[in-house]
């Protein structure tokens, strides 16, 4: 549930990169996706085609301030955002490096700051920081986006035992897993180890097929959903036979 809407997929979808508007709606349709993200430069360049796509896929959509490396830009860029799409929800993104794209987490604050006063629902995408994911709360954000790994890096999780940290330190707020995602078997070990959604763009929109890599993430972010709730069995550092021994046949 995020900002008191229910859904039923855990999948959100970015929408830049895909080959052509035809492809990124059926990718959309495949992934089962019920939120996707967008951004206003995109909207603002792609025109009539895009916008259709946006109304015809029947997706919730999260606006998000991809580009911007100042909390002014992004605020801005967020009130914009706010006007065209007529939605509160931002993901707030402020880069905070050239390389790694990598969130800037001192802005990233002041920017939540002052969008939740103004009475956004921010989804603010960071690192696996606690510290500034309390911090964050405290702005008023009642979801947490922590990175996978750069973005479009498609490097999976580059430091499970953070995300890990973070779920058992943030029990009951909701963690999506954004970026750097580039397998549906990278979003179901997200998913098996309790972290509630993932967002995704790249490894769809530049697979072969994006339409069938979108299915494939869509499953495996059930399927990982499915272990987490079925309960894993705990990790062991040694050998413990899964067949009895007794009843061995004695060869003398
Ligand atoms: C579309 C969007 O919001 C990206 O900034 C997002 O973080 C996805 O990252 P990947 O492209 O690595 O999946």
């Amino acid at each position: 549930m995020f900002y008191g809407v229910d859904l039923t997929s855990r999948l959100m979808l970015g929408t830049a990169q895909y080959p052509s508007p035809a492809v990124l709606l059926e990718a959309i349709e495949a992934s089962g996706a019920e939120i996707i993200t967008v951004s206003l430069r995109r909207e603002g360049a792609a025109g009539a085609a895009f916008r259709n796509i946006l109304s015809e896929s029947r997706c919730r959509l999260l606006p998000n301030t991809a580009g911007c490396h100042t909390a002014r830009e992004a605020v801005t860029t967020a009130r914009m955002a706010r006007e065209v799409f007529g939605t509160s929800w931002i993901k707030l993104e402020v880069i905070g490096h050239a390389d790694t794209l990598q969130p800037d987490p001192f802005a990233l604050v002041e920017a939540a700051r002052v969008l939740c006063a103004e009475g956004f629902e921010v989804f603010p995408y960071t690192t696996e920081d606690l510290i500034v994911g309390e911090k964050l709360l405290e702005a008023g954000c009642k979801v947490l986006m922590p990175w996978g790994a750069p973005i479009g890096s498609g490097q999976g999780l580059r430091n499970p035992e953070g995300l890990r940290t973070m779920r058992a330190h943030f029990a009951g707020i909701p963690l999506v897993v954004d970026a750097g995602i580039g397998a549906p078997s990278q979003a179901a070990q997200a998913m098996e180890m309790g972290l509630d959604a993932i967002l995704l763009n790249t490894a769809v929109a530049k697979a072969v097929d994006p339409a069938a890599m979108a299915r494939a993430f869509g499953r495996a972010i059930q399927a990982g959903r499915e272990a987490f709730e079925a309960g894993l069995m705990p990790r062991r550092d040694m050998a413990c036979a899964s067949t009895p021994v007794f009843g061995l046949a004695e060869l003398a």
